[in-house]
């Protein structure tokens, strides 16, 4: 293997390499392309670790895993199979997830480096939290499709990995998914609620009834419909209640779902002046067509598999019965009053899926979809591609190399685009940047502005969405700072959670109160100042969308003269390059993936690391894109790293 071979490798990094101990965490798409190429370089001592299990539709791309490998822990199996690449290296595999609190800041002392091989925001924040804390560099990436990223972070030199504030998940008005889809991700979406509504984890803002407080709904004809509201029955309990008193006895469910709501709709007449007004189904004389006989997939029909034609509404009725009873009988199997969890891998949740979301694109004229496309868009499955993940797993070792020698300057992020950039690039090198300041993660002080609904924010709220799905902690410790040192949030279990349900408000919290959170297993400490949203803001505001709003330090939405002056713009970067760093937030609980379009939020703005003189650790100047021109390639900054990253001299 390379670094047994003298010659092969320079000395230095030869020697680096076999004296290194090193980490990955993910055993999946990259992470088996990645540990591959590490025991092939002839790392000596690697960890990995992987809390998941293998399955079929990991088999075409996670080469280390064979059909009989299925069910078994990812990691246990990476580690056997990279072991016949090269049997002269000690691996040692963890089944179990990074963020369990054993996993703590002496655990990854122990290590030269960590490698992220990860699929989402929260496991990558922690990891990127436990580097800092313990001073261990991070080498970060990540694949989707055709689109790919590495980046380094490295303690008080590097830019961390939350220094950007990465694009959020699509989302709908929740008027749109209620009132007025117009898409079929947006039957698609309600579908999915509708599924927590009555199997799953019931969510207040995944409400699916009709919302009669639709700004556009409320007018002279649509208060006939605020009227009716009161004498809607199913008003009064949750529609899990509701489907529980009737046996979720499967006709009564269509009804209430595609032709009692439907008509409530229809009632509310101002939603419809300008579109087209849906056609509330009966379940005794369905249509026998599919949504759209015009569409071209239900021309194809006869010659298509279950999953790629496009049901007729009646099979969709039949299909929804048959679904409903056995996810029923599913939820009533459970103990302790356990619930389901939606899942796209599974057929029955999947069936119940595709059978509503049709029938509603059918009531609202919208073209409808097969099996296949309603999975891809309801499980966000953007294909996952062989060579991008082969390609970020050599770049990491690269950059590996790079980070052994401590040589932070060269660190470069790597962005794999999905197209020639203007200087017919495919890879796009950007400058290692230094920490932001300002930063809610690395900062000194870190500290953010939160805006709160002071109405609707309840202490859960507080914790699970704000603090642990957008903040990425994992066992917050809140306390207000009034004085008394009030607990609001307890990490120790059961401590707090008799007052999960009160609102925020009961304990005096006023706009320019601040919370002290802090995270141990993190070492993480950040405080939260919040923000009263104004009457009126409140108001506007669509119910369905959280009643939240993370605006950060408020100081850093104005840059310092001097910053807009010396440093790199976000502005500056290729817009593919920020397109490959969307991919970085591909997390499993997306609705639709951050689009190219969207922009990437720079809290404050980007400093290039300064390069440091070896030796003697000055700083030398600013590393900047017109100071080292190429005349070989006119793009000095990628000629650049090509030279660095091929030549290891
Ligand atoms: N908290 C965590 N601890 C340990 N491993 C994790 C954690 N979160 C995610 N992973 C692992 O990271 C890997 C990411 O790999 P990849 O993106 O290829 O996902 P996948 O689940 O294998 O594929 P797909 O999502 O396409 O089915 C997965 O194997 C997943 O189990
Ligand atoms: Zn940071």
């Amino acid at each position: 293997m390379a670094s047994e071979i003298n010659g092969l490798l320079p000395k230095d990094i030869q020697d680096l390499v076999l004296k290194s101990k090193i980490f990955v965490v993910g055993a999946g798409g990259v992470g088996c392309e990645l540990l591959k190429n590490l025991v092939l370089t002839g790392f000596k001592d690697i960890h990995i670790i992987d809390l998941d299990t293998i399955e079929v539709s990991n088999l075409n791309r996670q080469f280390l895993f064979r059909r009989e490998h299925v069910g078994r822990p990812k990691s246990h199996v990476a580690k056997d199979s990279a072991l016949k690449f090269n049997s002269n290296v000690n691996i040692t595999a963890y089944h179990d997830s990074i963020t369990e609190a054993k996993y703590d800041v002496n655990f990854y002392k122990q290590y030269s480096f960590v490698m992220n091989a990860l699929d989402n925001r929260i496991a990558r924040s922690h990891v990127n939290r436990m580097c800092l804390a313990a001073d261990i560099p991070l080498i970060e990436s990540g694949s989707s499709g055709t689109l790919g990223h590495v980046t380094v972070h490295k303690k008080g030199v590097t830019e961390c990995f939350d220094c950007t504030q990465r694009p959020h998940q699509k989302t709908f008005p929740g008027c749109t998914i209620r009132n007025t889809p117009s898409d079929p991700i947006h039957c698609i979406v309600w579908s999915k609620h509708l599924f927590n509504q009555l199997f799953g984890l019931a969510d207040a803002d995944e409400d699916v009834s009709p919302d009669s407080a639709d700004p556009e709904a409320i007018s002279s004809a649509g208060k006939a419909a605020l009227e009716t509201e009161s004498e809607q029955p199913i008003s009064r309990v949750s529609t899990r209640q509701w489907a529980q008193g009737c046996e979720y006895d499967p006709q009564k469910l269509f009804h209430k779902f595609f032709n009692d709501d439907i008509n409530y709709l229809l009632s509310m007449d101002n939603l419809w002046k300008k579109r087209k007004p849906p056609t509330p189904l009966d379940w005794n004389s369905l249509p026998d067509a599919v949504a759209s006989s015009s569409s071209s997939a239900s021309r194809r029909a006869p010659i298509l598999l279950k999953d790629q034609r496009v049901w007729p509404i009646a099979e969709c009725a039949e299909v929804f019965k048959k679904s409903v009873e056995i996810l029923k009988k599913r939820l009533e199997d459970e103990k302790d009053g356990g619930v389901l969890i939606w899942d796209k891998d599974d057929d029955v949740a999947m069936d119940f899926i595709t059978a509503c979301s049709n029938i509603r694109s059918f009531i609202f004229g919208i073209y409808p979809k097969s099996r296949f496309d309603i999975k891809s868009m309801a499980g966000n499955i953007i294909p996952a591609i062989a060579s991008t993940n082969a390609i970020v797993g050599g770049f990491i070792v690269m950059t590996a190399f790079k980070v052994l020698k401590e040589d932070w300057y060269k660190c470069n992020s790597v962005y794999i685009q999905n197209r020639v950039n203007v200087r017919k690039e495919l890879y796009h090198f950007d400058q290692v940047m230094a920490p932001n300041p300002k930063c809610y993660v690395c900062g000194e002080k870190p500290e953010i502005v939160l805006k709160i609904d002071l109405e609707r924010m309840t202490v859960r709220m507080l914790n699970e969405k704000v603090l642990k799905k957008e903040l990425c902690m994992i066992a917050p410790d809140v306390e207000i700072e009034d004085g008394c040192g009030t607990i609001l949030i307890s990490s120790e279990e059961g401590e707090t959670d008799d007052i999960g349900d009160k609102l925020v408000k009961e304990f005096k919290i006023v706009n320019g109160t601040r919370l002290r959170c802090d995270d141990f297993l993190q070492n993480y400490n950040l405080v939260i100042n919040i923000v009263i949203m104004s009457e009126e803001e409140a108001k506007d505001r669509d119910k369905s969308v959280e009643c939240f709003e993370l605006v950060g330090d408020r100081s850093l939405l104005v840059p310092k003269e001097e910053d807009q002056a010396t440093n790199g713009k976000e502005s500056d970067k290729d817009p593919d390059a920020k397109e490959a760093e969307a991919v970085a937030d591909d997390d499993d609980d997306l609705e639709v993936i951050a689009m190219p379009e969207d922009d990437v939020k720079v809290l404050g703005t980007k400093r290039p690391l300064e390069r440091k003189d070896e030796g003697e650790g000055t700083p030398l100047k600013k590393r900047k894109l017109a100071e080292e021109p190429s005349p070989a390639s006119g793009s000095a900054y990628c000629m650049d790293t090509e030279v660095e990253t091929i030549d290891l001299d």
